[in-house]
């Protein structure tokens, strides 16, 4: 499942400096985003300084995760429906259009957690994914992701960008 090659590794070099995913972003998260069967899946233990209050993790975090691993199942699964080689070929680009999260549970310093997708729907440029936040058995928090293909007026100036599903 976490072997190989995460959806994040199949970033472009010109848009792989998300904070919270780019793998060129050296200050970053750096999350790595993996299929798990139909689903999809990323783990992240927090560092000392996303902390909320003491021994908590900051919901802006968890946020973040959400959001890149949203983005990254997003890329992964709507470059499947368009024939895109993961293995091979960079990922369509995409960015949040929406992203909604609610906290179920305080969510603990120290332990690793675990992000899941869901991919509810891939409509023309548009994928929706289903999310949850785990710490151990229990899931701090639910989150949804709009992806959007990115516009080709976001496009870095040096790249070309893939449009397969305009
Ligand atoms: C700022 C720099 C970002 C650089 C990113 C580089 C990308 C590199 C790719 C790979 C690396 C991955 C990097 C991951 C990045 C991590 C996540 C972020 O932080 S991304 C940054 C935050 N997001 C934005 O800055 C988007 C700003 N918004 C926009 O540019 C537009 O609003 C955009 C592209 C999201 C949509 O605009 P339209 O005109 O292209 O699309 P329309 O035709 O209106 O909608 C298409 C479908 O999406 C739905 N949609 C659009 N906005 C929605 C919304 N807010 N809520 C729900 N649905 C929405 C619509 O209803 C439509 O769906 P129907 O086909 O009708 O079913």
């Amino acid at each position: 499942m976490s072997d190989g090659r995460a959806f994040q590794d199949g970033y472009p070099e010109d848009v792989a400096h998300c904070y919270g995913c780019g793998r060129l972003n050296e200050a970053g998260i750096q999350l790595k985003s993996y299929w798990d069967g139909d689903e999809t899946v990323a783990r992240y233990t927090p560092r000392p300084e996303h902390t909320a209050i003491p021994g908590y993790v900051y919901g802006g975090l968890v946020a973040s995760l959400i959001d890149c691993h949203g983005t990254g199942s997003a890329a992964a699964a709507g470059s499947r429906v368009a024939g895109v080689d993961e293995a091979s070929e960079p990922l369509l680009r995409y960015v949040t259009a929406s992203l909604q999260v609610d906290y179920l549970a305080p969510t603990p310093m120290g332990v690793e957690l675990e992000v899941r997708g869901v991919i509810e729907q891939v409509k023309g440029r548009k994928v929706v994914v289903e999310e949850t936040v785990s710490a151990g058995d229990a899931v701090v928090a639910r989150g949804r992701v709009v992806a959007v293909q990115m516009p080709q007026t976001m496009t870095p100036a040096e790249g070309p960008v893939e449009t397969r599903l305009r």
